[in-house]
């Protein structure tokens, strides 16, 4: 497809990454560094897909008072910043990253108190923005003050502007999207483990319960279901086939983003017409490629590349 990666974040978070030995719950505990960055799903979406050269526009909803992080990460990515300003403050997600336990934490707060006079301003503005490209990624969570199936009422939109929409999301709004009629839902998903058990009402502890799930979803018409493993790798279905792509366990610096990370190469990849094959890869060794680093950044197009080609491929 042509025209840039539209991606839309509703509730955009500055990330306040803590970095230390070991995490005490109830005890002082002495960070070793702190990091700030832009970030919340499409934003981190945006970024790596600019890193990767693919042209980004990025929208949703920016609080006015401390809007200068996202400016200078837009500005210094050359991604096209088309965000609603609206009044207070974008909020601060905090991430402990222990290099102890080779774990994260993420405490994520609730954000802004938007209206959904907000949110109709912003689906106006999303019908001259299908113009400039079709693509476009639906991430994160759904600030204060809008009701759960929000993600759906815009999907439903952009699909009548004739999108292509893949969604990114968790809890009672993913389920309210995929609760729409087949017209209006998205083209493609990207849960985890987590999040398809929250949509499917029971616990999918097994690789085959994940399997039969994102099947289910398949069916109902979403055209591509991608799963999120963690280290386990990720689970791509479409309707001719299941593939689980991964590469060996990695040592993150921080996990956080890795699964917007993911999403960048799936729709990179997708765009570019790529087989399912070459999508798993793609998204997998983008994923992989953004764990070795604090925030929403990759390494040039040539490491990304050489680590797709490391990602094993079973076919389920
Ligand atoms: N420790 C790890 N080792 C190797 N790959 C990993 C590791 N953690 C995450 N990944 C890769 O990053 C992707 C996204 O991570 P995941 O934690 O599943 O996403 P999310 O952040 O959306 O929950 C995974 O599908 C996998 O490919
Ligand atoms: O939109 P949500 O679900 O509240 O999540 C926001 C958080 O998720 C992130 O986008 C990271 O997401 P992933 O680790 O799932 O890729 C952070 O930047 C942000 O703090």
């Amino acid at each position: 497809m042509s025209g840039p990666v539209i991606t839309v974040t509703l509730n955009p978070a500055i990330d306040q990454t803590v970095t230390l030995d070991g995490l005490y719950p109830g005890s002082v505990n002495l960070a070793k560094s702190v990091t700030s960055n832009a970030g919340g799903k499409g934003v981190n979406v945006a970024s790596c897909l600019a890193d990767w050269g693919t042209p980004v526009l990025a929208t949703g909803l920016l609080g006015k008072s401390n809007s200068e992080p996202f400016e200078t990460l837009f500005e210094a990515k050359g991604i096209l910043d088309r965000f609603l300003r609206v009044p207070g403050s974008t909020r601060v997600n905090i991430k402990i990253a222990d290099t102890c336990r080779n774990e994260t934490t993420d405490i994520n707060l609730p954000g802004l108190d938007v209206d959904e006079e907000d949110l109709d301003r912003l689906m106006e503005r999303l019908g001259d923005l299908t113009e400039l490209g079709r693509d476009v990624v639906l991430a994160g969570s759904l600030p204060a003050g809008l009701p759960a199936d929000s993600h759906a009422r815009v999907i439903a939109r952009l699909n009548q502007f004739g999108a292509r929409v893949l969604l990114d999301t968790s809890g009672a709004p993913l389920v309210a999207a995929l609760a729409a009629p087949r017209e209006a839902l998205p083209a493609c998903i990207k849960p985890n483990r987590h999040e398809l058990e929250q949509w499917a009402g029971r616990p999918l502890p097994t690789l085959d319960d994940v399997v039969s799930a994102a099947f289910e979803l398949q069916q109902r018409g979403i055209e591509k279901v991608a799963v999120s493993l963690g280290e386990d790798g990720a689970l791509f279905v479409d309707g001719k086939s299941a593939l689980l792509a991964s590469l060996p366990v990695i040592n993150a610096v921080s996990t956080v983003g890795a699964g917007d990370a993911l999403v960048a190469g799936l729709i990179s990849a997708w765009r570019s017409g790529a087989d399912a094959e070459g999508i798993a890869r793609r998204a997998v060794a983008f994923a992989a490629a953004k764990l070795g680093r604090i925030g929403p950044h990759l390494p040039d197009a040539t490491e990304v590349i050489n680590l797709g080609e490391t990602v094993t491929i079973q076919k389920l």
